[in-house]
């Protein structure tokens, strides 16, 4: 299985495999230590090929340092202000794919497949962890829910019960656009069905609600590349890191290798997290302290190829969208793991905490513009959250684009990020 790295390891020598020609490895400073421009590019590193005196490249790529580097903090960290990082040229570095860069590093045999059919013993199991989280999820969006699903307990269906959906709908976070499609549409089959029972006009909204949502059901095109480069991103503890965890488990169990980059450089917590996280499930991480993450998000993709990892997923230090140095930044990691591999990153995810309601819409807008979004992972809908948020994304409210979700978060655990389902979705929130 894949080793882990752990960033402290004194008692063992500092890089025992590593390149000769990698002085950084020798001089590893002490775990934490800021260290400036990469001392030498490895030069026996034909993958990276930049030039040593190719500074914008160097910035790009600090050197591909071995393991002792990785974990030791011996990456380049470019000598900037904490938070800003220097918008670098672009630099031109000609990629050799499949080629060692991570040649330190310990190959380890891919995991063994999963089947992807559960035997006919588990499917017992199965379907009972699916009612429960189902049932987590009702249980989150109730709030919403039972003011929606209240509505139509003893009522005539007349025009008052329409303009209580209608409040009821807005309250829920779905916007006004949404709102608006849903009741005309509401409205028209009522007429032409000529429903005239409540219980009916409920049913008849939540097959409404679920074609509405249906175009944001994508699956996740696990397997269609390799190694798949995702790159994930949102604000402060949207979930981030944990539903990192949670989609690693998932993959693997898949039959895919993961490989992990610890993107986060600015939070050290955020760091350990994932290094534990991969730790535990034999999963690799790139990890390093402080520093430049671009370089953390360059490394990991070259150590993807050359470990032919089936997924490789970076992590991104939380930020709002109102912080413009912090969104260049988030920019410049998404163009330099382009420099490692010109298709990537494949799949650029948001993180977004479901109990955000509306400013979720402007969580999506400025980081769709900021590094073009492929999906969304919505989290915490076990919680507070009201859940039309999803139907305004749907009607591109407020002119966001109507971006696929990939997976929602029903709870804290290993299983409970689940593929979005605009049918389960809408059945839970009109329950
Ligand atoms: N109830 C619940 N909690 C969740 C869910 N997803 C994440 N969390 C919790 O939310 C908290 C923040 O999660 P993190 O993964 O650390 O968030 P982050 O976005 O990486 O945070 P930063 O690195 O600070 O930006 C943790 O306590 C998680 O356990 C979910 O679906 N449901």
């Amino acid at each position: 299985m894949f080793s882990i790295f752990k960033r402290k390891r004194p008692q063992e020598p500092a890089a025992p495999e590593a390149a000769p020609a990698a002085p950084a490895a020798a001089e590893t400073p002490p775990a934490g230590a800021r260290v400036d421009a990469p001392a030498t590019p490895v030069a026996d590193t034909p993958a990276t090929n930049a030039p040593a005196t190719d500074a914008s490249a160097a910035d790009a790529a600090p050197a591909m340092p071995d393991v002792a580097g990785l974990q030791d903090s011996t990456l380049a960290a470019p000598d900037a202000p904490a938070g800003y990082v220097e918008p670098i040229a672009e630099p031109d570095v000609p990629l050799v794919p499949e080629v060692p860069v991570m040649g330190a590093l310990p190959v380890a045999p891919e995991p063994e497949p999963v089947p992807a059919e559960p035997a006919p013993a588990d499917q017992a199991p199965a379907a009972a962890a699916k009612k429960s989280w189902l049932s987590r999820l009702k249980q989150g969006l109730s709030r919403t829910g039972q003011s929606i699903g209240g509505l139509f307990v003893g009522v005539k269906v007349d025009e008052a019960l329409f303009e209580d959906l209608e409040s009821a709908l807005i309250m829920a976070d779905a916007g006004m656009e949404a709102t608006g499609r849903l009741i005309a549409a509401l409205r028209a089959r009522v007429r032409k069905d000529r429903i005239e029972d409540a219980g009916q006009v409920k049913a008849a909204l939540r097959d409404l609600l679920a074609e509405h949502l249906a175009p944001l059901e994508k699956s996740f095109p696990l397997g269609s590349v390799q190694p798949l480069v995702v790159m994930i991103a949102g604000v402060n503890g949207a979930g981030k890191t944990t539903s990192i965890g949670k989609l690693a488990n998932t993959f693997q169990r898949q039959g895919a290798s993961v490989l992990l980059a610890a993107g986060d450089t600015f939070r050290a917590a955020a760091r350990e997290q994932l290094v534990e996280w991969g730790a535990r499930n034999n999963v690799t991480v790139i990890a390093q302290d402080g520093g430049d993450p671009a370089a953390v998000a360059f490394d990991a993709v070259n150590a993807g190829r050359a470990r032919q990892a089936g997924v490789v997923m970076i992590d991104t230090a939380g930020r709002l969208p109102t912080q413009l140095h912090l969104m260049e930044e988030l920019k410049k990691i998404r163009r330099v793991i382009g420099k490692a591999d010109p298709a990537a990153p494949h799949e650029v995810l948001l993180v977004i905490d479901g109990n955000t309601g509306q400013n979720a819409i402007a969580q999506i807008r400025a980081f769709d513009a900021a590094i073009g979004l492929t999906g969304l992972v919505v989290t915490k809908l076990d919680g507070t959250a009201k859940g039309g948020t999803l139907a305004a994304v749907a009607a591109g409210s407020q002119g966001v684009r109507p971006i696929p979700v990939y997976w929602i978060g029903v709870g804290e655990g290993l299983d409970d990020l689940q593929p979005f389902v605009a049918r389960e979705f809408a059945a839970a929130l009109v329950a």
